[in-house]
């Protein structure tokens, strides 16, 4: 379904995405992977990275935006890499099964990912279970923008299935160097550099200073993303998902990646929120609601005083 705000356009190589406006504040989606590619405040500043080199090709995933990461998170199974929603065409959801927002002045847009397709389809043939997922994004009040992501098992065989799940945001910085993500201080995260092995996050804040990909284990639900140069904060809040990744590939990772800048590492960082060490199961007709909600505050560390909207 379609709110006033919203606008169909021609994306990049003719792909279709929806412009969502709301109180000079815009994101756009694609209908391509369900991929929010762009967060835009309302001095027109683009707050999301997007890679130069990102290829708006299917069925290559667009670097940079939210991707998302569905059924599964990277090589965690016999799946593609963060699974298939993320290169797949997405629709408009005729029938959303969610209420509108109560403010009447949020955009927002309904899509789902094509219903499961048939058991001769390579998608079908990886992942065999029959499934609705709905995707609301939604752009409200200075700029709040929620994504709202629902699963539900549809299976008529009565098998239960699991999945892993990422909202991949890439957040865009002025230099890395200088961005504190705070909020994961003392927990426990898988080193996806060292063979996943387990260890505890020792310092107050993490900071960077060459590659780093860590999953951090049952997060708390708010993180925020610190930069000090632009002086502001991005704050993460994350529902239904326990998890949380930090993803920066650094230099030599980045040339090696064909859809990206090599010098561009120094202006994203990925913070994801994800269910990952505990696969999300679900038995027929149970559904899973996940949710994002990102918000821009000038820098304000984790612990202070942040107006969080209600939990699900
Ligand atoms: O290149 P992809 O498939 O988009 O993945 C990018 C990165 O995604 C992160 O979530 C992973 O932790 C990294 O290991 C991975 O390199």
């Amino acid at each position: 379904m379609e709110a006033q705000a919203v606008e169909r356009e021609g994306g990049m190589n003719g792909l279709e995405k929806l412009v969502l406006r709301e109180g000079g504040w815009s994101a756009e989606v694609y209908l391509y992977g369900g991929h929010v590619t762009s967060w835009k405040s309302s001095q027109g500043e683009e707050l999301l990275f997007l890679s130069s080199k990102a290829l708006f090709e299917p069925p290559k995933a667009i670097r940079g935006g939210i991707p998302i990461c569905f059924p599964q998170f990277s090589n965690l199974g016999s799946q593609q890499g963060h699974g298939f929603a993320r290169n797949r065409l997405w629709a408009l959801d005729a029938h959303p099964q969610l209420d509108p927002p109560p403010n009447a002045t949020a955009a927002f847009v309904d899509l789902i990912l094509s219903p499961s397709p048939s058991p001769s389809h390579d998608d079908f043939k990886a992942y065999p279970h029959s499934f609705e997922y709905r995707l609301r994004v939604q752009l409200g009040p200075a700029g709040l923008l929620t994504l709202t992501s629902r699963v539900r098992n549809t299976n008529s065989d009565g098998k239960p299935f699991s999945f892993t799940f990422a909202y991949h945001t890439y957040f865009s910085v002025s230099d890395i160097s200088e961005v504190r993500v705070e909020g994961l201080e003392t927990l426990d995260y898988l080193d996806n550099l060292q063979d996943r092995s387990r260890f505890t996050e020792q310092g107050d804040a993490i900071t960077f200073e060459g590659e780093l990909d860590r999953i951090y284990l049952e997060a708390p639900r708010k993180i925020a993303i610190l930069d000090h140069e632009k002086n502001r904060t991005f704050l993460v809040v994350k529902d239904g998902l326990p998890d949380a990744v930090v993803w920066n590939p650094w230099d030599k990772k980045a040339k090696a990646m064909s859809d990206f800048g090599d010098e561009e590492y120094k202006h994203m960082v990925c913070v994801e929120a994800a269910a990952i060490e505990d696969p999300v199961t679900l038995k027929p007709t149970e559904e899973w609601t996940g949710r994002l909600q990102l918000s821009l505050v000038p820098n304000t560390h984790v612990g202070g005083s942040l107006d969080v909207p209600n939990a699900l």
